[in-house]
């Protein structure tokens, strides 16, 4: 993360010497936050305050504090992390924040999970044998060996055991049971679906995790690493729900990730299918689909799909049946700031891609223009000048012929 922007500068512009209203404080230069932390320093422990964030946060970020700012006491650091997390998690985000721990903790407290084994990752009953080889050996050939391309960044490989996916329909079930019975108001997994469950809100978050990190972070890392691939570092995993008192389908959209995982649970179903319409940044996001960027994809039970977040896309009506998916779309902050400060246009970007072949075919194209013009004045200029210029003076351009 560039820790530059969160960096406070109207320090800079009330003296040279770093006070203000009489408090001292360090200088500019001395405020900027280290950007590789400290792993000499030992953290203060901050589990004793009552704080905005969780005491870890305010742990590790003071390793990344400036070295003057390491020697001064507890209560100056937390002023200054708190300043800075403040710009960092504006008002509004932070109550928002705030409102879904305490959601999430009124549903733990009072919902009872059915299958306990699901809450941990066990590799052998979770995934088929070729994907674990092929993350475990962990190269670019081994990924490519299990691995699919149908079309220019989709991804598919078989990935869940039927039984997993049996037992993740059942919980997601017995949550969906006890919504209807406790008549609890759930918040469904984005703005497009009416139905679905958000995993990470009933206690699958730390499996979610290790699964983004231990198994998707490896492949993502080779296939989408210009993209925040290799710097995955949060996630929102959700189930969608298809068919009859369900969602029919869902509308084109880019998902708000870097990378989307998207397997099929089952059940069993006709239609569904996956629609893409190439990759688009913010300023494209609704122009035009080139002919080679339409792909369909139909959903197969324990088979995922692997996806750049803007690659456009939706899902075809599920026509008979019940479609179940698991997705997790997974997120690089490092890639989001990084982002903030981008000016030129995106190497990902089909638009922009198609935008800048264009810019260069017209200077290509303007560029012979004027050489065949050239040309053409050349010959004549020269032909001219050959009947005017005595033969020891000859212009340069006779050169050229
Ligand atoms: O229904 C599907 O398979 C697509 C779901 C999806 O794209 C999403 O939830 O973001
Ligand atoms: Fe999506």
């Amino acid at each position: 993360m560039s820790f530059d922007g969160l960096v406070d500068r109207r320090e800079e512009s009330q003296n040279g010497n770093g006070t203000s209203n009489g408090v001292v404080r360090p200088s500019y230069s001395d405020r900027r936050l280290r950007l590789n932390p400290n792993t000499n320093h030992k953290p203060e422990s901050y589990e004793d305050m009552k704080l905005e964030f969780d005491p870890t946060v305010y742990s590790s970020l003071e390793r990344h504090l400036p070295p003057s700012m390491l020697a001064v006491g507890r209560e100056a650091k937390v002023q200054f992390m708190k300043e800075i997390l403040a710009r960092y998690l504006p008002e509004g985000e932070r109550t928002r924040v705030q409102r879904h721990r305490e959601y999430r903790e009124k549903i733990m407290s009072n919902y009872e999970p059915l299958h306990r084994e699901l809450y941990n990752i066990h590799p052998t009953t979770f995934f088929v044998p070729s994907f674990i080889k092929a993350i475990g050996d962990n190269t670019i050939e081994s990924f490519r060996s299990i691995i699919s391309e149908p079309s220019p960044g989709i991804f598919t490989f078989s990935m869940l055991q039927p039984s997993f996916c049996e037992l993740l329909l059942s919980e997601v079930e017995n949550f969906e049971k006890w919504v209807h019975d406790t008549k609890f108001r759930i918040m469904r997994p984005n703005t497009m679906n009416k139905y679905g469950a958000v995993l990470d809100d009933f206690g699958l978050e730390a499996m979610l995790d290790k699964l983004m990190d231990e198994f998707i972070c490896p492949m993502s890392k080779a296939f989408f690493g210009e993209v925040g691939g290799s710097s995955l570092d949060s996630h929102h995993g959700f189930v969608v729900e298809y068919g009859k008192d369900r969602d029919a389908e869902l509308g084109f959209h880019v998902d708000d990730s870097e990378v989307t995982l998207n397997v099929c649970l089952g059940k069993q179903f006709t239609g569904g299918e996956l629609f893409f319409r190439g990759v688009r940044c913010d300023r494209h996001v609704n122009s035009p689909t080139q002919p080679e960027e339409f792909f369909e994809y139909s959903h197969v039970p324990g088979q995922a799909v692997l996806h750049r977040g803007r690659h456009r896309h939706g899902a075809w009506a599920t026509t008979s049946g019940h479609r179940i998916n698991l997705l997790l779309w997974c997120r690089s902050s490092v890639f989001r700031e990084l982002k903030k400060y981008q000016k030129e246009f995106s190497t990902w970007c089909g638009e922009c891609q198609r935008e800048k072949k264009e810019r260069q075919r017209q200077s290509l194209a303007a560029t012979k223009l004027v050489a065949k013009s050239m040309q053409k004045w050349n010959l004549t200029s020269s032909l001219n000048s050959t009947k005017v210029t005595p033969e020891s003076d000859q212009p340069k351009a006779h050169a050229y012929k």
